[in-house]
């Protein structure tokens, strides 16, 4: 969950959640008798889409490792040659025409496998879904190549999965904003680190602040299956505040005020009911004027303002999540509320071909499960 996006590419700050629906990533690292090596193949199999790739080794050893090897414990961006040896490398294989914006997930793939593990292996060896696709990525790459390992701790939930120890999960950061870049352009870097850190944070020109919910927070997601690219909807809101230069710092300046609050209001401890209600009702105040300024960056859209109007016959608030232009709409679900209410409503926006979620805020960040060599992180939206 993020309030107050767009603005935080411009400086401001904002307030992101990671939740409890995740990305999964598993690696497999089938070993090769050394007279197999140069048929070496890597299988890329996107499991959601019904899609799998393959690339031999050798032809991304010649395509992609010629740079100086550098290791990977720093993480670095992809430079403009790679990023062409890549698109060519995709060329070579037919991403069906309506699945075709996978391909800046698979050059992200490609830049992170190359770079993390490619370089050290013998030749045998994508709601904030970018970052969640990058984050698992690149833990399970750097888990691989030893350079990130489980400190046990079993996370609450499930069995097998074991916590990362912070500098750990700073490097896991690192390399999946490098590749968040790859595919929005000119990320913030908010949706990789709460994607990685899991919990709640405040976010500011690349500082994070834990925020300690101090009451769960339930939302219902409302996917509205329009697609978007938020690499075009970031490059809109830069072209717009370049056309109006004060009206839109204006914005931002709001933007950021609004996620202080925010920030403030969710780390409050409220312990009856009347506190609890009166949190609330500033939270979703805050939601609706944070709608209003996304409406004034350009990056509403009529399906979004077809889930506000439904929400709002019921009295609950919404505001666009993500990038916006389609895409999810998050409305807050008070803790008063009705399960009565709340099916009605689902079935009100279920009825106009949306898909709804309820989630809770506040999801696990980066994981590893060592049985399979998977690992996953929490999806922020
Ligand atoms: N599981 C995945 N498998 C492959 N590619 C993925 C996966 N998840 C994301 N991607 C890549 O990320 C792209 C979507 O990124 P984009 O930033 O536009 O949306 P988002 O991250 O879901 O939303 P937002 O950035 O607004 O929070 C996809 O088109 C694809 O290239
Ligand atoms: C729109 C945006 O603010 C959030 C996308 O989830 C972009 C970013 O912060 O990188
Ligand atoms: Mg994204």
């Amino acid at each position: 969950m993020e309030v107050c996006e767009h603005a935080v590419v411009h400086g401001s700050a904002a307030v992101a959640a990671a939740i409890d629906l995740y990305t999964r990533c598993s690696l497999r690292l089938l070993p090769l008798a050394d007279d197999e090596a140069g048929a070496a193949v890597l299988e890329l199999d996107l499991r959601d889409h019904g899609l799998t790739f393959s690339w031999p080794c050798a032809r991304l050893h010649e395509a992609l490792l010629t740079e100086e090897v550098a290791g990977a414990q720093e993480a670095r961006p992809c430079s403009p040659d790679r990023m062409a040896s890549i698109a060519r490398l995709l060329e070579e294989h037919e991403i069906p025409e309506a699945k075709v914006w996978l391909s800046a997930g698979l050059s992200a793939f490609l830049f992170l496998y190359t770079s993390i593990l490619g370089s050290d292996l013998p030749m045998g060896s994508g709601l904030g879904s970018s970052a969640a696709f990058c984050v698992s990525m690149s833990g399970a790459l750097l888990t691989a190549a030893g350079m990130v390992a489980a400190v046990g701790g079993i996370s609450s939930k499930g069995t097998g999965w074991e916590l990362v120890g912070k500098d750990d999960l700073e490097l896991v950061n690192q390399w999946a904003f490098q590749g968040e870049k790859i595919i929005h352009g000119k990320p913030s870097g908010i949706d990789n680190t709460v994607s990685t850190f899991g919990s709640m944070i405040k976010f500011k020109k690349g500082e994070l602040t834990n925020l300690k919910s101090r009451n769960p927070i339930k939302m219902l997601i409302t996917d509205t299956r329009v697609g978007r690219n938020t690499k075009a909807l970031v490059a809109g809101v830069f072209e717009r505040a370049s056309r109006h230069s004060d009206a839109m710092a204006s914005v931002f300046h709001a933007v950021n005020s609004i996620s202080e609050e925010v920030s403030s209001l969710v780390e409050l401890a409220a312990n009856d009911e009347i506190a609890i209600t009166s949190k609330e009702e500033k939270l979703a105040e805050l939601m609706e004027m944070n709608q209003g300024l996304l409406q004034c960056m350009g990056v509403s859209h009529s399906s979004i303002e077809t889930v506000l109007r439904t929400t709002l016959k019921f009295n609950l608030v919404s505001k666009l999540t993500g990038a916006g232009g389609g895409g999810c709409v998050l409305t807050l679900i008070p803790t008063l509320l009705s399960n009565l209410v709340l099916e009605k409503v689902i079935a009100e926006l279920e009825s106009q071909s949306f898909r709804c979620f309820i989630v809770e805020v506040g999801g696990q960040g980066f994981q590893v499960c060592q049985g399979g060599c998977s690992c996953f992180n929490g999806d922020v939206v």
